[in-house]
Parts: structure tokens; C-alpha cells; sequence
């Protein structure tokens, strides 16, 4: 039967990264979307301004909204300081086998807890869950019609603390308009766009970080 690009994609980290080593996953992902079959990781350039902002925060709690095939979740965790803890959440049952592999392939399986469902049935069970008293940071990379919606949902679930961190993929392409106009226009956030491109394209794309001011 015929193989999917998520595990065409895995075959190409099996293949080209060394076991342990999360920048050879990374490295390899890129190159095999680059040059083989694009896929909608959030990409080298975009991974660089995450990379920046998840060193400058050093989070101990992160939540990931979208794992896909485990790229960023790989890039966040292999910054993350020694008892920090990241809960990646995924829908789709397909993406979520791939990127188990894609972690564990990168060794840092002790860091990362993916769970699969929606994030509207597990961001009102993260305290009671996983014992998540408060995120520092939340990348955003999911459905762009849910990331305005479960923002809201985030606030209300008294996730958010003064300083936390939403940094959102795609604010541009393929865009999330209504979550922008919210956090450019509340006065409980401070944001700020990041402009890039589209993974592996000459799109424009952008990543926004908002600061919740509490
Ligand atoms: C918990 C939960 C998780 C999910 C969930 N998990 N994984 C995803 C994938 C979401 N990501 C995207 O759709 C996406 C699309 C593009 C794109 C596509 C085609 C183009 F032409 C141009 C750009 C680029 C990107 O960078 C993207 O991230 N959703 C969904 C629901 N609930
Ligand atoms: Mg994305």
C-alpha cells in the first residue's frame, strides 16, 4: 500500500539522523522537505526565531497546540532546561504515530508528553491531568480557526500567569486573522510580529509573540 509523506518523512530521519542527536532529526527533516516533499513543519527559518525566544524565556512548563510530525516539538525540547516538561497536543491519530517515532528517534522521549484528542477536551484537563499549574509558553500550530477560540479557552482555564508566552506559526500564511486582531488589540497582551516566510518557501509567513500582561 502506499506510504503517506508523514511516514515518508519519518523513513528520511530513520535514514539520515543519528539516534540521540535532535539537531540531526531536525537537519534532516528540513533537507528531506527541501529537496524531496515539502511539509508543513514550521520550518529552518521560522525555527530560528522559535529557537531564539524558547532560549531567552527557559520555560519549565511549554505546551505545544499542533505536533504534526514532531519537528518544533523536537526543536523546543532540545533547548528545554533539564526538568522541564512539554505537553504536545495532537488530533490527528496518523501524525501523532509518526511523530512518537520522530521523538523517540531524537531521544528526548523524558521531556516530551504527547497526548492525542482535541484541545478543547485537554486544555480544561491540563491541571487536573498532568498537574500544570501554569504555562510559560504555548506554541501555536494548529487548525488557524482554533487558535483564537482556544486562546480564550487558555484564559479561562486560568492557564495563562503574568509573563506567559503565546507565540503563534502561520499568523500570515495560511493566516489566523481574528486570533492577530485579538492579541494586537487587547490590552492584556503585549505582541509582537516576527516577520519570515512560509517553511521552506519565498511566502511571506511571520510567527507573533504575545506576552499575557495578566
Ligand atoms: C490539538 C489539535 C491539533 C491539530 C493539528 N495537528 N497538526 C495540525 C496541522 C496544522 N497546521 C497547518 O495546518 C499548517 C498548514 C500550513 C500550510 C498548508 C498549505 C499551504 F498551502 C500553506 C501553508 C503551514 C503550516 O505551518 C501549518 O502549521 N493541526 C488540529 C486540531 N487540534
Ligand atoms: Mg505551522
Amino acid at each position: 500500500t502506499q506510504s503517506t509523506r508523514p511516514q515518508r518523512l519519518l523513513g528520511a530521519v530513520q535514514k539520515n539522523a543519528t539516534r540521540g542527536d535532535p539537531r540531526s532529526v531536525v537537519k534532516a527533516i528540513d533537507e528531506f522537505c527541501r529537496h524531496k516533499e515539502w511539509a508543513m513543519n514550521v520550518g529552518d527559518e521560522k525555527g530560528c526565531i522559535l529557537d531564539s525566544v524558547v532560549s531567552e524565556l527557559n520555560p519549565a512548563t511549554v505546551l505545544e497546540l499542533g505536533t504534526y510530525c514532531g519537528y518544533s516539538t523536537v526543536r523546543i525540547a532540545s533547548l528545554l532546561p533539564p526538568h522541564a516538561k512539554l505537553i504536545t497536543l495532537e488530533f490527528n491519530p496518523d501524525y501523532a504515530k509518526i511523530a512518537c517515532q520522530v521523538i523517540a528517534w531524537a531521544g528526548l522521549e523524558d521531556k516530551i508528553q504527547l497526548v492525542e484528542g482535541s484541545s478543547a477536551e485537554w486544555i480544561p484537563k491540563m491541571k487536573e491531568h498532568f498537574g500544570v499549574k501554569m504555562l510559560d509558553l504555548v506554541f501555536m500550530d494548529h487548525w488557524k480557526d482554533d487558535y483564537l477560540p482556544d486562546t480564550k479557552l487558555l484564559e479561562d482555564c486560568g492557564l495563562l500567569r503574568k509573563g506567559s508566552v503565546l507565540l503563534a506559526d502561520n499568523v500570515i500564511c495560511p493566516g489566523s486573522p481574528d486570533y492577530l486582531k485579538y492579541v494586537r488589540r487587547s490590552p492584556r497582551y503585549k505582541s509582537q510580529y516576527f516577520r519570515s516566510h512560509l517553511e521552506y518557501t519565498k511566502a511571506e509567513d511571520g510567527l507573533e509573540k504575545s506576552v499575557f500582561l495578566g
